[in-house]
């Protein structure tokens, strides 16, 4: 691999005469960790189903792990691409016992099936329950979690496959004032972690950035309003073009804030 995961050039996506996504230009590196930011309909979950390779591209060329989209085997890809999100959620039954749910990932599959486990996989599901906070709901059904202890499950699960490239859509969306904190001081670890994959954090909001993120997209009507390092695209007048209205926007150091003036 020569240091970027995901490389995407001129990506757009069209349903019917929807242009869900063009003109997307985007290089992610393996130390890297992104924040999407966008309105309501930006196309920022198009963009991270076409980064997991969920969705083929209308046009432009999309390469995930040095491999370009198409000629690597994505069946073996896909372990390698980590995802949480709503719709992950949305696909697990009920009665999916959350340790059943995490181990299963090493396949890329969605729960237990009659497959068996070994000593090394038990041990690095438990790990990772216990790195997000939820080890002790490992017997329990991941129907009967609350919405923070989903969340924490499913990024627990995305890493159960040590991807190279990590895509969590809207992490923090739903959760308390507690919740959305501590999840925030995770994904900080997390992004502080040299071994950890690449990262990419999709959000609404700029409260939401977790420290130590390094880059950032802005995105509006399925464009990029731009892209680069954080404090190079966290502007004003960038913020208030992508969320269309105009933004006051305040960064502490650490943490980034924003509101309407
Ligand atoms: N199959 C489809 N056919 C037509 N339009 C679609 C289809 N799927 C998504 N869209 C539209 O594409 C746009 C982008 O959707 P997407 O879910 O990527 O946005 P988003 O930035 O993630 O939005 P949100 O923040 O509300 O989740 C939306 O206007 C949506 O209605």
């Amino acid at each position: 691999m020569n240091g970027h995961v995901l490389r995407m050039s001129g990506v757009g996506v069209r349903r019917g005469d929807s242009r869900l996504l063009h003109g997307i230009d985007w290089v992610v590196e393996e130390d890297d960790r992104w924040v999407v930011i966008g309105p309501n309909g930006a196309g920022k979950t198009t963009l991270l189903r076409v980064a997991g390779t969920q969705l083929g591209p209308s046009e432009g060329t999309v390469e995930l792990l040095g491999e370009p989209e198409g000629e690597g085997d994505v069946f073996e890809l896909r372990p390698l691409i980590g995802f949480a999100g709503s719709s992950v959620a949305a696909q697990v039954p009920d009665r999916q016992l959350v340790l059943d749910l995490v181990i299963s990932a090493a396949y890329g599959l969605l729960g237990r099936w009659g497959e068996e486990y070994g000593v090394p996989d038990h041990s690095r599901a438990r790990a990772l329950l216990s790195r997000w906070g939820v080890a002790h709901l490992a017997e329990r059904a991941f129907g009967t979690l609350s919405e923070g202890e989903r969340k924490r499950v499913l990024i627990a699960r995305s890493l159960m496959s040590d991807p190279e490239l990590l895509l969590l859509d809207e992490p923090a969306a739903g959760l308390d004032l507690a919740g959305r904190e501590d999840l925030l001081n995770r994904l900080r670890r997390l992004a502080n972690d040299i071994d950890a994959p690449a990262l990419v954090v999709v959000t609404h909001h700029v409260e939401e950035i977790p420290p130590g993120f390094t880059h950032a997209m802005l995105m509006r009507a399925g464009a990029v309003v731009d892209a680069g390092p954080l404090e190079d695209v966290m502007t004003p007048a960038n913020l208030s073009a992508a969320f269309g209205l105009n933004l006051k926007v305040e960064y502490d150091g650490e943490r980034w804030s924003a509101r309407a003036v």
